[in-house]
């Protein structure tokens, strides 16, 4: 899918964020400014503490900065009230995180239908967009499994087919390929690849491993709350 891809989709501005730790506070984020563009692979690199998993939740609307201004399709998120970040979260947003979060007692496939349900989508629309999500992961020969019965990499293949199916504009992902080896991360990353193309959503994930840098569109380094290259 061609696009034209928009710098306005999501946008930090100026951003702070500050936690009260042991009776002081700890100044995590100090100034953050940038953009993730729609339809396009965007990676926060940077150690382990310099920030990347807060900067993340705030993307996602799932913390609010101490300062600043975290502006999705040109709408600040702290001015939606909760009910309205919870639709959008809901709709707009999907997130993978390092360690699955499927249900166990569910199939793969009943995995990624129950985020079309959660989403609201149409009953009618289940049966082919969950077929179509588990082929572009590779797993239409697993469907059938519960997460007990699949490898950690076919595991983050279900969480990813279930966080892209009710087709958000943005998809979250924190560390998504921590726990696998570098054959299958490589697959991850190639699979997002896929859905970057073939959907058009924008993915905005963080990682340490610099092996993986190079199929990103955008990069940001991240080092001590600061954004220090593109
Ligand atoms: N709620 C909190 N209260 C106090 N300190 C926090 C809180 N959340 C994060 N921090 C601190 O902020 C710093 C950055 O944490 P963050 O998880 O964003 O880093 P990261 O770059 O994602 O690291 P990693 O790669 O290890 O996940 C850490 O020093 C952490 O201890």
């Amino acid at each position: 899918m061609a696009q034209v891809k928009d710098e306005s989709f999501l946008e930090v501005r100026n951003v702070h964020r500050s936690f009260w730790s042991g009776g002081g506070r700890v100044d995590v984020l100090r100034g953050i400014d940038m953009s993730v563009p729609s339809g396009a692979l965007t990676m926060l690199r940077g150690r382990s503490g310099s920030g990347k998993t807060t900067l993340l939740n705030l993307l996602g609307g799932l913390d609010r900065p101490s300062a600043g201004e975290v502006l999705f399709k040109n709408r600040a998120l702290h001015q939606w009230s909760d009910r309205q970040l919870t639709v959008i979260r809901r709709q707009e947003i999907g997130y993978i995180f390092q360690s699955y979060a499927l249900l166990p007692l569910l199939t793969a496939w009943e995995n990624v239908e129950l985020s079309l349900r959660m989403a609201g989508t149409s009953r009618t629309q289940w049966k082919e967009r969950v077929a179509r999500c588990l082929e572009l992961v590779g797993l239409t020969k697993r469907m059938h499994h519960r997460p007990s019965e699949l490898s950690g990499g076919e595991q983050q293949r279900v969480a990813i087919a279930k966080a892209m199916a009710h087709r958000p504009h943005l998809l979250l992902a924190d560390e998504p390929t921590a726990e696998l080896d570098s054959q299958m991360a490589a697959h991850i990353i190639a699979i997002f690849r896929d859905i970057v193309e073939a959907e058009g959503i924008a993915i905005c994930m963080t990682t340490h491993d610099s092996t993986l840098w190079g199929a990103a569109d955008v990069v940001y380094q991240m080092v001590d709350g600061r954004i220090v290259t593109q």
